[in-house]
């Protein structure tokens, strides 16, 4: 398992290895010395089955005051303004021969990876491993940004521009409402590789391109219940199969069992939660890689004021160096909302808070990993995209009825603190709540569902094993 370097893929590529080791599995889980230390503890049971893997940089990608490389003690998007990302990406890909000599010396049966290492399908021939690509990314997203033939040869599509992202592709053929909106186009620009200045040189619609066409076949954490329209679509845009693996919902038992340092302060959280009615609290959760500006601070603050709702804010603390990050809340809310409000500015036990009966929102960036983790507690989403991809997830998740999205600016992306408080009470205090609760826990909350898709995916790994 090569996940990115990334906590929103860390977390679910280590939940697919207990699921495969809880099979019998064997799994190498193999990242930077940083992040495999933040994974949470692996379950006795299956010590014997899952071995860390430590890779380290090589040290011309890293620098202390210098501009142009990684800042020291940066592993993961998290430690990294989004300007930055390039350099870790820099430094990923100089994570290939020291993994090169440990695929030789291991010889997995395959490597599961990620979209950032482009170079890993080559490696694996080399070593002859098989790979294969498992996105985190929903089939819808992966279907927009089109197959590898149109990933590789960008100058050959027909749309360009700004208008690419932000019009539903001709290779869709079904309606959609899963495109860009035009702010949010400015925010991906942040983060694209612009060489030589800063960037890797290679783009991520070529990292897509090639992990696609080269991969033995293409898993996806997704179900048909979920979108099977677009997995339809998938499989036949890549011309090889697409496995669904199921959503992989949290455990709650799992996240339990975890007995690291950020757990500590579970008691006090659990304390306040229990005091709050039931289905009352939002949660509000932006995820680990978006930034907040002083701005959109000022909005969400006055915004979760004004809908009177109790709420829980897990408000990510920006990396050193983000520049037009926000420094301070609304003059006197905090104390204005103490009764009511908690600002948690670390990292948060967000499973076990979800999965509390207090809370019946979440206000969520639609990171795919918060989405799943909401929904399949029936927690009903108010969606506020901020980087990446989540724009796209919110689109998909609003055409499927499964959250409402606060009402933005086109152009700048600007949100005012009415149109929180509004969105907020819509689904919180009105009926419309109800149904789209019912509707997510339903389709994301079936554990049983989701486990005999990952039984599916083993068959899969098995099958091209003895073909
Ligand atoms: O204080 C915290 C913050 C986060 N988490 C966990 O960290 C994960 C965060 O993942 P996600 O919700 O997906 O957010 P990001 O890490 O911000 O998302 C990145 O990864 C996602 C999955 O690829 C993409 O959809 C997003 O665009 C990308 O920004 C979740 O499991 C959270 O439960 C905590 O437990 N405590």
């Amino acid at each position: 398992m090569f996940p990115w370097l990334a906590m929103g893929h860390i977390i679910p590529y280590f939940q697919l290895s207990k699921c495969l080791a809880r099979k019998g599995l064997r799994v190498s889980f193999v990242s930077t010395p940083r992040n495999l230390k933040k994974l949470p503890r692996i379950p006795p049971n299956l010590s014997s089955l899952i071995t860390l893997v430590s890779l380290h940089f090589l040290n011309d990608h890293v620098g202390g005051g210098d501009d142009n490389l990684l800042p020291e003690n940066s592993e993961s998007t998290t430690d990294i303004p989004i300007q930055k990302i390039q350099h870790l990406k820099n430094a990923f890909d100089g994570l290939e021969p020291s993994l090169t000599t440990f695929l030789e010396n291991s010889k997995p049966d395959w490597i599961i990876h990620d979209y950032v290492c482009h170079w890993l399908p080559r490696v694996g021939a080399k070593v002859g491993v098989p790979c294969v690509f498992f996105s985190l990314f929903p089939a819808a997203s992966l279907a927009f940004i089109g197959p590898p033939s149109v990933l590789l040869n960008p100058k050959k599509e027909q749309t360009t521009g700004l208008k690419k992202f932000t019009t539903v592709p001709n290779w869709v053929p079904f309606p959609s409402n899963v495109v860009y909106k035009f702010h949010e186009l400015l925010q991906l620009m942040k983060g694209a590789s612009r060489p030589p200045q800063n960037g890797t040189g290679v783009s991520d619609m070529y990292r897509y391109g090639t992990v696609i066409q080269d991969s033995k076949f293409v898993a996806v954490r997704s179900c048909v219940e979920f979108e099977s329209e677009w997995l339809n679509l998938l499989a036949e845009l890549y011309q090889k199969p697409v496995i669904p693996v199921g959503l992989l919902p949290p455990s709650v038992k799992d996240h339990s069992e975890e007995d690291d340092d950020r757990n500590d302060n579970w008691v006090v959280i659990k304390e306040w939660l229990e005091e709050q009615r039931e289905g009352s609290v939002v949660y509000v959760a932006l995820g680990t890689e978006a930034t907040l500006s002083q701005e959109q601070v000022n909005e969400l603050a006055l915004g979760l004021e004004s809908s009177e709702l109790p709420f829980f804010w897990v408000l990510r603390k920006p990396p050193s160096s983000t520049q037009d990050a926000f420094t301070s809340f609304p003059e006197g809310f905090q104390e204005r909302t103490k009764e009511r409000g908690m600002v948690y500015m670390s990292w948060a036990p967000q499973v076990r808070i979800l999965a509390h009966p207090s809370v019946g929102g979440f206000l969520t960036h639609c990171g795919l990993n918060s989405v799943v983790e909401g929904l399949a507690f029936g927690r009903v989403l108010i969606l506020l995209p901020m980087i990446n991809d989540q724009g796209l997830n919110a689109r998909l998740l609003e055409g499927k009825k499964l959250g409402i999205e606060i009402p933005r600016n086109e152009r700048d992306g600007s949100f005012t603190s009415e149109s929180v408080a509004e969105s907020l009470r819509v689904v919180m205090v009105e009926n419309e709540g109800k149904v789209l609760r019912e509707k997510g826990r339903e389709v994301f909350g079936d554990e049983k569902r989701h486990e005999s898709y990952v039984n599916g995916f083993i068959q899969q790994l098995k099958e091209h094993t003895a073909t």
